[in-house]
């Protein structure tokens, strides 16, 4: 059906097919770059929020270390311990407010049990403060241990009820970029770090404020954190393997070895082995707090480092993804423009032309040359084709030109070979061909035909006196008055020198002679002016004869002739009618 197919109808369903394979292909393209442009577009506030949920950790983690703290001692015994759990509790609460205010902003219903674990941590939070508070007015010994117990676990639960914030929070920003997991989970593991270097310090709160021994469940803490310090830390380095060639983060995570590993864990290690033995660590808590919390900066800067990269990586990739998705619409829009020209331009360079040259083709074969023929436009294949046709038609013209000259002439040799130069009747030849078909339909359908055989009488004597040519000009008036009296059907002919044939088909013996009566009566009267002026009358004689049971034209001309003998021999200008069947009597009129 396709190679029947017309070539316009398989341009335009090859057109239209191919139009539409490209249009699923651009559009496949374009969606998956908007769907790239979009992940990263979604990416950046989800990392925007887990950098505040982290702070929020960190600072709820701050908070700890005063309140455990001051949950050990007097009332009026540490007003600068005070201060700085007032500072740490407004810390926490702004961190909490600005992690809710941006969760709230940003409208995503995915977001929703996050911003109602961090209400709830806020609440969880009021309720320790206020329980803590009560406990801290009072002189220590008055402290029950059950109710500073409480306080405790309140503060552990309010820290560990706003993980799963930011385990949903790790988890969108993970989802919104895959490529960002690795970074992502160094900082998690960071931040992770920071709250068990916390921990790992409060360990020697109570010990250091009584300058006791450690107990035997704190040392068990102690060795417990430290190795969850030393896995996280592999954990962290693991994480950040790829980013091992930005000179920042490794500096930031060589700090955290340093400072932190070496040097804060350095000093725990010397307490606790003090703590294992004498008790006599030989500082107060707020000295411990001084020398070993600023050595743990080290592990929430390198998590800042890391989100803030990873936050500039998902910038790059929002604003490459932008470029992407342009460049993918504005290419897709230009290849799909360049493909509808490419096609415009073969239907009008290629296809119209050759569908054009084609009716060409047709209307030269039909001979129907006045079909305009347009002038090439262009000087490509199809332009040589147009001037190829253009030449085809001037040879097609020439040539039909030829054949209806060579028809002309041949109608005229025709013409010619039957006419009689001098009279225009026809010839002798020309008379027997059709009289020969005449006959034929009279015998064959035994119709009545008649002949008249007219001789000019004396005409001798015109050419004797008035010359040859004058005798022609007779001879064409003669001519000229038979023609007037003979009807299309009958056939006139000059049958030699001065002597006329006629054949009338459908006549009767009868009806011809009157006609040739007729005839005669016409010469006789007529005066005949020659080209010198004389005036020269001549008489015609007849002999009629009708078709009977003749054999052929021959012999009917033979008894033509015996007629017009006859009438000659009877004194000329007279019609004689052969006599019917074998009867002697002949007609004679003068
Ligand atoms: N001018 C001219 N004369 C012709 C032509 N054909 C024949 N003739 C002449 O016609 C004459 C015929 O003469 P004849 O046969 O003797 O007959 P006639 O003189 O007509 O006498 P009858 O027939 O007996 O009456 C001859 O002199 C021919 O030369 C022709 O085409 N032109």
């Amino acid at each position: 059906m396709l190679f029947r197919m017309s070539l316009n109808r398989l341009f335009w369903l090859i057109s239209i097919l191919l139009m539409l394979l490209f249009l699923v292909l651009i559009g496949r393209i374009v969606s998956s770059e908007w769907a790239v442009y979009e992940r990263s577009t979604k990416s950046m506030p989800a990392i925007r929020n887990l950098q505040l949920a982290l702070l929020a950790e960190e600072k709820l983690a701050a908070e700890r270390g005063p309140g455990n703290s001051l949950l050990l001692q007097e009332p009026d015994a540490a007003a600068k311990e005070f201060a700085g759990l007032d500072q740490a509790r407004f810390a926490s609460d702004r961190a909490l407010a600005s992690l809710r205010r941006a969760l709230q902003m940003q409208a995503v219903p995915q977001l929703a049990p996050v911003i109602a674990h961090v209400a709830s941590t806020e609440q969880a939070l009021a309720t320790m403060r206020k329980e803590m508070d009560l406990l801290l007015a009072l002189p220590v010994r008055q402290r029950d241990v059950a109710a500073v117990d409480a306080v405790l676990q309140m503060m552990a639960r309010a820290d560990s009820g706003f993980a799963p914030a930011i385990v949903a929070l790790a988890d969108v920003a993970v989802r919104s970029d895959p490529q960002l997991s690795d970074g992502l989970e160094g900082a998690l593991l960071a931040s992770s770090l920071r709250n068990i270097a916390g921990r790992i310090g409060a360990v020697f709160t109570a010990p250091v404020i009584a300058h006791r021994p450690l107990t035997s469940q704190e040392i068990y803490a102690f060795s417990r954190l430290s190795g969850e310090i030393s896995q996280l830390y592999s954990g962290i380095e693991l994480q950040l393997r790829p980013y091992q060639d930005n000179p920042v983060l490794k500096a930031a995570l060589d700090a955290v070895r340093d400072r932190y590993l070496g040097a804060g864990l350095g000093f725990l290690n010397e307490l606790f082995a003090i703590g294992r033995s004498s008790g006599d660590y030989g500082l107060s808590a707020r000295e411990m707090v001084v020398r070993y919390v600023p050595r743990m900066a080290a592990i929430p800067h390198l998590r800042d480092l890391v989100l803030a990269e990873m936050l500039q990586q998902a910038r790059r990739q929002n604003r490459q993804a932008a470029f992407f998705l342009v460049a993918a619409t504005v290419l897709g829009a230009v290849a799909l423009a360049i493909f509808v020209l490419l096609m415009q331009v073969i239907r009008l360079r290629v296809l119209r032309p050759i569908l054009d040259a084609t009716d060409l083709f047709v209307s030269l074969a039909d001979e129907r040359f006045n079909t305009v023929i347009p002038m090439p436009r262009h000087d490509d294949e199809i332009g040589v084709m147009m001037r190829v046709i253009h030449v085809l038609k001037a040879h097609s013209l020439a040539k039909v030109r030829l054949e209806k000259q060579r028809e002309e002439m041949i109608a005229q040799l025709q013409t010619l070979s039957d006419t009689d130069f001098l009279t225009g009747l026809l010839n002798r030849r020309a008379f027997f061909a059709q009289g020969e078909q005449q006959f034929g339909i009279a015998q064959r359908y035994r119709r009545q035909l008649t002949l008249i055989l007219m001789d000019v009488d004396h005409f001798k004597t015109v050419n004797d006196r008035y010359g040859h040519q004058a005798g022609d000009q007779v001879l064409r008036v003669v001519a000229d008055l038979c023609r007037r009296h003979h009807r299309k059907v009958d056939l006139l002919a000059r049958y030699g020198g001065e002597e006329f044939l006629l054949m009338l088909p459908e006549i009767d013996l009868s009806q011809g002679f009157a006609a040739a009566e007729k005839l005669r009566c016409a010469i006789d009267s007529c005066d005949c002016q020659l080209d010198g002026g004389e005036i020269v009358n001549v008489t015609a004689s007849f002999g009629v004869v009708a078709f009977e049971c003749d054999n052929d034209l021959e012999s009917l001309i033979g008894r033509a002739d015996q007629a017009l003998y006859q009438a000659k021999h009877s004194g000329r200008n007279m019609v004689v009618a052969a006599p019917r069947g074998k009867s002697d009597e002949t007609i004679i009129f003068a």
